[in-house]
């Protein structure tokens, strides 16, 4: 199963470091927005955030002036200096307050934008060339779902945490480095040195494991999550088996897996915290024992003890950036690591240079020549020929009818060899029956047919993707109304375009002698969870009335009618008047009669392609 091939793939992974390299990384996930076509509102949004950054943190330094004249007025017993630092510390508040709720806003803000944008850029590279489809089958990526989902959202808002952080804490240290150095130059000097020490200690000691740790998690919480989906999906599967104890121990087992993990991470969290809290607590009174000789003496006034106080954890707290706050770091670099790799992998398969700027800026002018579009409707088979054309690849042309030349095929990771050299050729009006042992590659052939698999070599001459439609082994109801089933695949966004009117699709309904459909669930804007809602054989007549109403120039079809058996004949009769060419897989030979040639498989992988009198008259008893 891909989904354990992935599981398996990834778990070899580690998973990320603390090094320059983690960094280049992030900056590559994160850059594609700030140079992307919304570039001007991206960077709008983030220059406001740090200017709201800037100007709160200059309230901060402002606000240590008051508080020491505060604190001073307090001690001195100065009513008409307290006053007055209590009227600026209103005003501060009522600055302040309004400015931090706007800055919170903005920077919201920016994680909405910022998610929309990197989630619509994965899904259109997903959909696109097939991407979602091979990266499946490639086994390589885990949970691809959870990468555009759950990663992204919690990329985003960490990011923009972690910037805001940043920015404020270079402004502390800033603001309050000039107001430290003018007390005690020395504390500024121990403040360096120990918070160093700090760093190096928690990305040296800590780091490799809590980020391994935390991108382990994301890959166990979503290999958990799709171990229910799964079940979901198939209920009714499972059920009639009895599958229960089965699936219930499997989910089990997914859940051990994640809980041993989280085990190991609140340990070494635990650590993490004891050592940033001692790091943290232990300096506390530090900057009051080295002023207070100050004070006693009088060289200073009562209230530069609170003030060297506040500017001390101020620029601490800046400075042990990486220590305090290295959980989300590492958390970061998790969702870091596994969007990389997706935006990566997308790339391979779409040649799109917006999903990685640094890299395509190195690759795009060589590759330009075959760069494939996004988003383009109107593809053809052609689109689908990979980037990379090596000996192993199998060629789209263009053309009428369908025509096969020195076809191999062989099976994406494994390798194998499922049959050599074939070569057919359909014109106009003819039709193809394919059949032989189970196993023996017809799928597959309409796969490589499809685009869907490229491993092999020679040619495959077909029409424009829009004027082929394939009737998959498994018919696939999408989530919509009745409508959208037998529109589908014209996305929701454009049915109007597709012109099938309700009448188009009523008609349509009772050539597959589905009228009393209509009539079961009230009108064609009816929702159902179709694939539970309707019988395999209903399902497969809504399939045949979708190739009737999208009328292409070739049609395949993959044991489409298996389901079937009084309709068979009916489908495949107007299927023959509707449809200038067909190409069916089945094992039935009452196919045979539905067809002009049949190309036939063998155990050894040989092939033998017969018109239907000559397959008919080699086997007598059809
Ligand atoms: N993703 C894959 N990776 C590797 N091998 C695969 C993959 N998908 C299918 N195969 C193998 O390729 C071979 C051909 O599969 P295919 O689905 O084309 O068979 P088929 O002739 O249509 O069989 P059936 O009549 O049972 O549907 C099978 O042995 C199958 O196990």
């Amino acid at each position: 199963m891909a989904e354990m091939a992935g599981e398996a793939a990834s778990s070899r992974q580690e998973g990320p470091s603390p090094s320059l390299h983690m960094v280049r990384k992030l900056w590559r996930v994160a850059i594609i927005f700030f140079v992307g076509d919304r570039k001007l509102k991206a960077r709008f949004l983030l220059a406001l955030v740090l200017i709201l950054c800037a100007v709160c943190a200059g309230l901060f330094v402002v606000m240590s002036y008051v508080q020491r004249d505060f604190a001073t007025a307090l001690s001195g017993k100065d009513v008409t200096g307290f006053h007055k630092a209590i009227w600026r510390f209103v005003g501060i508040v009522i600055i302040a307050a309004p400015l931090y709720a706007f800055y919170q806003y903005m920077q919201e803000l920016l994680v909405i934008e910022w998610r929309l944008w990197l989630t619509e850029l994965l899904l259109s590279n997903y959909f696109s060339n097939s991407a979602y489809f091979e990266l499946k089958m490639e086994g390589s990526l885990d949970n691809p779902d959870q990468r555009i989902c759950e990663d992204v959202a919690s990329f985003t808002r960490n990011t923009v945490d972690i910037i805001a952080l940043f920015a404020s804490k270079l402004l502390n240290i800033l603001g309050f480095i000039g107001v430290l150095w003018s007390i005690a130059p020395e504390l500024v000097y121990f403040l360096g040195l120990y918070s160093a020490i700090g760093t190096l200690v928690t990305v040296y000691g800590f780091g490799k494991h809590l980020m391994s740790l935390k991108f382990q998690a994301l890959q166990k919480e979503a290999n958990f999550r799709y171990s229910l989906v799964r079940i979901r999906d198939n209920v009714e599967s499972i059920a009639f088996y009895r599958g229960e104890r089965y699936e219930a121990s499997t989910v089990k087992v997914f859940l051990a897996v994640l809980v041993a993990n989280m085990r190991e991470l609140i340990v070494w969290n635990r650590n993490l915290s004891l050592f940033s809290n001692a790091y943290e607590f232990s300096m506390i009174i530090v900057p009051s024992i080295i002023i207070a000789p100050r004070y006693f003496s009088g060289e200073v006034e009562f209230g530069v003890i609170s003030q060297t106080g506040f500017a001390f954890h101020k620029i601490l707290s800046a400075l042990s950036v990486i220590v305090l706050k290295f959980d989300n770091l590492s958390g970061l670099a998790a969702q870091t690591e596994r969007l990389e790799s997706l935006l990566e992998a997308l790339q391979e398969h779409t040649g799109d240079v917006r999903l990685m700027k640094k890299k395509s800026w190195s690759s795009t002018s060589s590759s330009a020549g075959h760069s494939i579009p996004v988003d383009s409707d109107s593809s053809s088979l052609i689109t689908l020929v990979p980037q990379t054309i090596s000996a192993e690849t199998i060629m789209h042309e263009e053309g009428p009818g369908l025509l096969i030349k020195d076809l191999t095929i062989l099976t994406p990771n494994s390798g194998h060899v499922l049959f050599e050299n074939l070569n057919l050729q359909l014109a106009a009006g003819d039709s193809l029956l394919v059949m032989g042992p189970s196993g023996c590659g017809k799928s597959s052939l309409l796969r490589a047919i499809a685009g869907l698999w490229r491993r092999g070599s020679g040619i495959i001459q077909g029409p424009l993707q829009s004027d082929s439609f394939f009737l998959p082994q498994k018919p696939y109801m999408p989530l919509g109304s009745l409508r959208e089933q037998l529109h589908f695949p014209a996305p929701k966004n454009a049915l109007e375009s597709y012109n099938l009117n309700d009448g188009k699709l009523m008609e349509a309904l009772e050539e597959v002698s589905l009228e009393d459909l209509l009539e079961r669930v009230g009108n064609l804007s009816a929702v159902h969870d179709w694939s539970n809602f309707l019988s395999s054989g209903e399902q497969q007549r809504i399939a045949f009335a979708r190739l009737f109403l999208h009328v292409p120039k070739v049609a395949f079809l993959d044991e489409a009618s298996s389901a079937l058996a009084r309709n068979e004949a009916r489908l495949y009769s107007i299927l023959h008047a509707k449809i200038e060419s067909y190409v069916s897989v089945g094992h039935r030979t009452s196919l045979v009669k539905y067809h002009t040639h049949v190309l036939e498989f063998k155990d050894d992988s040989s092939w033998q392609l017969f018109t239907r009198e000559e397959f008919e008259n080699s086997k007598p008893r059809l």
